[in-house]
């Protein structure tokens, strides 16, 4: 069954002549427990399919489906027990003056559970930074550690679906793959759900299990990951896509 159907998905921003239609008649499915990738040039919509998942792109017409549930126009406390976003710009996403114990604990409360203290323990092991990091503040984190602490927070809801928008291309070379691989094994472990923006196909090819190439806020073709590693793409968009990649 799928964890999330998107079917003739439109997203705009703006008004009369400052109209920009960002998402033009998207339509895939997210199996439970695939990873689905959603590459394509810059400005192509890739960000703007998750912020209209989550409610941050509010003018968005079409079906949107979670679990075999419509997705409304007001997305209820609930769903983000379900759906969980991790940016792509650690630095931006961790308010600067809260220490790690703080974004996770507050996180967690919000959500309703009380143990709390063990809770934070285990994540912050879950992501692989252990508790000498919990009472750190963000600016005595890497950007890697950083991220890890992102993805702790994201985790702290128990979700079902990570939307994973380019999760290490803010970071440093060295560390994306550490990253990359932490998020792969926190998928098997739990059984997880992504959907993942990336512009670079390598991390597409490693990370996912199919992939729609966008172009122009269109989804020009859906490929699987063997299709992809043998370059039998059929649309031309998306030929020059894995030609340029090579
Ligand atoms: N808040 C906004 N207001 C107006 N236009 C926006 C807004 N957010 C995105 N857009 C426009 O929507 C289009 C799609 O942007 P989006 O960020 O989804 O692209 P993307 O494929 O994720 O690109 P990138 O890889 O650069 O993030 C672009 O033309 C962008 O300028």
């Amino acid at each position: 069954m799928s964890m999330l159907d998107v079917n003739g998905l439109n997203v705009w921003f703006g008004k009369n002549r400052d109209r920009v239609d960002a998402v033009k008649g998207a339509t895939f499915d997210v199996g439970q427990g695939e990873s689905f990738g959603l590459v394509g040039e810059s400005g192509s919509g890739k960000s703007t399919i998750l912020r209209a998942i989550t409610g941050l792109a509010p003018n968005w017409s079409g079906a949107m489906t979670l679990d075999g549930k419509p997705i409304g126009k007001k997305r209820p406390k609930e769903f983000f027990k379900t759906v969980q976003m991790v940016f792509q710009d650690p630095y931006a996403s961790l308010h600067p003056r809260h220490s790690v114990d703080q974004v996770l604990g507050e996180t967690l409360h919000l959500h309703g559970f009380k143990d709390i203290d063990t809770r934070v323990v285990k994540l912050l092991d879950d992501v692989g930074l252990g508790q000498k990091f919990r009472f750190r503040y963000p600016h005595q984190l890497s950007g890697g550690q950083r991220q890890r602490v992102a993805i702790a927070r994201a985790l702290a809801p128990e979700p079902e679906l990570l939307l994973l928008d380019e999760p290490t291309s803010a970071l440093d070379v060295s560390v994306q793959a550490e990253i990359l691989n932490l998020l792969a094994d926190l998928r098997n472990d739990r059984g997880l759900t992504y959907l993942m923006v990336s512009h670079d196909l390598s991390v597409v090819g490693h990370m996912c299990d199919r992939l729609a190439v966008m172009k122009d806020g269109e989804i020009v073709e859906i490929l699987d990951v063997a299709a992809l590693r043998a370059m039998n793409a059929t649309h031309t968009y998306s030929k020059q896509l894995l030609e340029a990649s090579l």
